[in-house]
């Protein structure tokens, strides 16, 4: 049972980008990582939910070896406006000296990527490397928090799919659709 409906929301709605467009940016990144991290072999840091699809598709277009983590921190909590941040699995990997490649789904406000690359640099990483599907494009950005590779920009509204919850729904459409309101 779920209060808001995803055919509701798939109505005012559309797509801005396509799988088969998402898979050339990703197939781009990859090969920009491979260029940027040459040499290292980075913690590849994904942040539970939302960047299950894309960190696994990034991984595989990255050619140089990685060592795999996740944490799961979340502040919308299948809502579509965000709150406090909320730790639900920190990394497990010593990341002391460490170079970390943080991996998203979509950096808005930029608030959760912050938290988890300073908890990175708290624990000793020498370096953060942010990847993200999408930036959303808007001046509400939290102060000093930019991605590394970017997939897509995006403008001002809801976004879901490609891993990006509408109310914990939609996560696996593999397209990203906006609300139009
Ligand atoms: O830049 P921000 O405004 O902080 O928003 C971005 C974060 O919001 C989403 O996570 P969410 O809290 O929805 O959890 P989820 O990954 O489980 O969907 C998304 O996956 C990012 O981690
Ligand atoms: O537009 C969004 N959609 C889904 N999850 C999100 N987390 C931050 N912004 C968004």
């Amino acid at each position: 049972m779920t209060a808001a409906s995803l055919d509701d929301a798939l109505a005012r709605s559309d797509i801005l980008f396509t799988r088969e467009q998402l898979d050339i940016e990703i197939a781009r990144m990859g090969k920009e990582i491979d260029v940027a991290l040459a040499g290292e072999r980075p913690v590849f840091l994904t942040v539970m939910h939302g960047a299950l699809i894309f960190a696994g598709q990034l991984a595989l277009s990255v050619k140089t070896d990685l060592e795999f983590d996740y944490v799961h921190a979340t502040r919308y909590r299948g809502e579509t406006s965000g709150g406090d941040l909320h730790w639900l699995r920190r990394p497990e990997v010593p990341l002391n000296g460490r170079t970390v490649l943080l991996v998203d789904d979509i950096l808005d406000e930029g608030h959760t990527l912050k938290a988890v690359r300073d908890a990175c640099l708290d624990m000793g990483a020498s370096r953060v490397w942010l990847a993200v599907l999408c930036t959303k494009r808007h001046d509400r950005r939290a102060h000093g928090i930019e991605a590394d590779f970017n997939g897509v920009d995006l403008p001002d509204r809801y976004v879901f799919g490609y891993g990006m919850d509408y109310h914990e729904q939609a996560r696996n459409l593999p397209a990203i659709h906006a609300l139009k309101d």
